[in-house]
C-alpha cells in the first residue's frame, strides 16, 4: 500500500488564467493506492456522496490509464468537490504520484503533471495543468504548455469556501470568445507583477496582480455576494481578492496578521447575502506528499 497527501490548490489567482496556481497547506486529499489486476476505486471524506467510483468518470482511473498502472484506490477528500479548490487535481495529483511509487514507474514530478491533467479532462473536459502543477510541485506555479516555472514562497491567504456549488465544466461554459488589446495589456502587466510578488515573498505586490478585468467579471455571476465579500476583504487587510479557480471559493491574499479579521468578515458578508461559508486562515505550501509505502 502506498499512501500520498495532495494539497488544495487555487488557480488563475485572476490575472493568470489556465496557468497560475498556488498549493495550500490546507485542506488536502489522501489517496491510498495498492495493485490489482482491475482499478477499483473507494471514495470517502467531504462531498464522497457527489463524487463516482466509476474508473471511468474518477480522475483517478484516468491517471491509472494513463500510467498503465491498475490498482485498488482508496480516496479520503479533505477538499470539497466543486469547490474551486483543486478537489479533482488533488486526488489526481495524489494519484499520480502514489501510482508512479507503487510500479516504479521512474517519472519525475514535472512529468507526472500532464499524467494527473488527464484526470481534469475527465472532467472539466480540458486538461488544465494550473492546478495538478502546485498540486504536485508545490509553491506558485506557471504552467504553459511548454513547460512549468516553480516558485517557492509561504505568503498567507485565506480561502472563504461557500454553501454554493459550481462546476469547472459550468464556469467554463461561460468564458468570453473574445477580448479587447487594452484588456490584455492590463492583463500581462498584472500577471508580470503577481509573479513579481511571489518571486518577492511580497503580498503587496501579489495583491495588486490579482485584479482581472476579462475572467472574473462575467465568473462573478455564479457566486451570490462576490462583490460585497472582495469589497469588504479589501478593506479589512487583504491585499488582493479574487475568484479561487472556476470557483464558488474566494481567495485573499494578505499578511499574516490580518488573516482572522479577513477571514471574519468575508464569512460575516456571505452571511449578509444568506449565505454560509467557512474560511480557512492558511498559507501557499508544499505539494504531494508520499506518506509511507
Ligand atoms: N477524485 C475526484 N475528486 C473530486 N471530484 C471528482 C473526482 N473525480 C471526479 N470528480 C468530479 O469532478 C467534479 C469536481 O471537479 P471540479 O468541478 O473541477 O471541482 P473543483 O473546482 O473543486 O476542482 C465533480 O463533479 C466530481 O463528481
Ligand atoms: N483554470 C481553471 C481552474 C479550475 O480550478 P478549479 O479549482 O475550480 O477546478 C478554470 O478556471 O476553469
Amino acid at each position: 500500500m502506498v499512501t500520498v497527501r495532495a494539497p488544495a490548490t487555487s488557480a488563475n489567482l485572476g490575472s493568470g488564467f489556465d496557468v497560475f496556481g498556488v498549493a495550500l497547506n490546507r485542506p488536502a486529499d489522501v489517496v491510498h493506492v495498492e495493485k490489482a489486476d482491475e482499478t477499483t476505486i473507494d471514495v470517502r471524506g467531504v462531498g464522497n456522496q457527489y463524487i463516482p467510483e466509476d474508473p471511468e468518470k474518477n480522475t483517478v482511473g484516468a491517471v491509472a490509464r494513463a500510467l498503465d498502472a491498475p490498482a485498488h484506490i482508496e480516496i479520503d477528500k479533505g477538499v470539497r468537490p466543486a469547490s474551486g479548490l483543486g478537489s479533482s487535481a488533488a486526488s489526481a495529483a495524489a494519484a499520480a504520484v502514489a501510482l508512479n511509487e507503487l510500479y516504479d514507474r521512474e517519472r519525475s514530478n514535472e512529468g507526472l503533471v500532464p499524467i494527473a491533467a488527464k484526470g481534469e479532462a475527465v472532467v472539466s473536459g480540458t486538461a488544465h495543468t494550473d492546478n495538478v502543477a502546485p498540486a504536485i510541485l508545490g509553491g506558485f506555479t506557471i504552467a504553459t504548455d511548454q513547460e512549468i516555472t516553480q516558485i517557492e514562497t509561504d505568503i498567507s491567504v485565506v480561502v472563504c469556501l461557500p454553501e454554493v456549488v459550481v462546476s469547472t465544466r459550468e464556469a467554463r461554459g461561460v468564458l468570453p470568445e473574445r477580448t479587447t488589446i487594452d484588456k490584455v495589456v492590463d492583463t500581462v502587466g498584472k500577471a508580470a507583477t503577481l509573479t513579481a510578488g511571489m518571486g518577492r515573498g511580497d503580498p503587496e505586490l501579489v495583491g495588486q496582480g490579482m485584479h482581472d478585468t476579462i475572467i472574473t467579471p462575467v465568473r462573478s455571476d455564479l457566486i451570490p455576494g462576490y462583490e460585497s465579500v472582495r469589497e469588504t476583504a479589501l478593506e479589512h487587510g487583504a491585499t488582493g481578492v479574487t475568484i479561487s479557480g472556476a470557483g464558488p471559493a474566494i481567495i485573499a491574499v494578505c499578511h499574516e496578521q490580518n488573516q482572522r479579521a479577513v477571514a471574519n468578515v468575508m464569512i460575516d458578508s456571505f452571511a449578509d447575502h444568506g449565505v454560509e461559508s467557512r474560511a480557512y486562515q492558511t498559507e501557499i505550501g508544499g505539494g504531494a506528499q508520499l506518506c509511507s509505502h
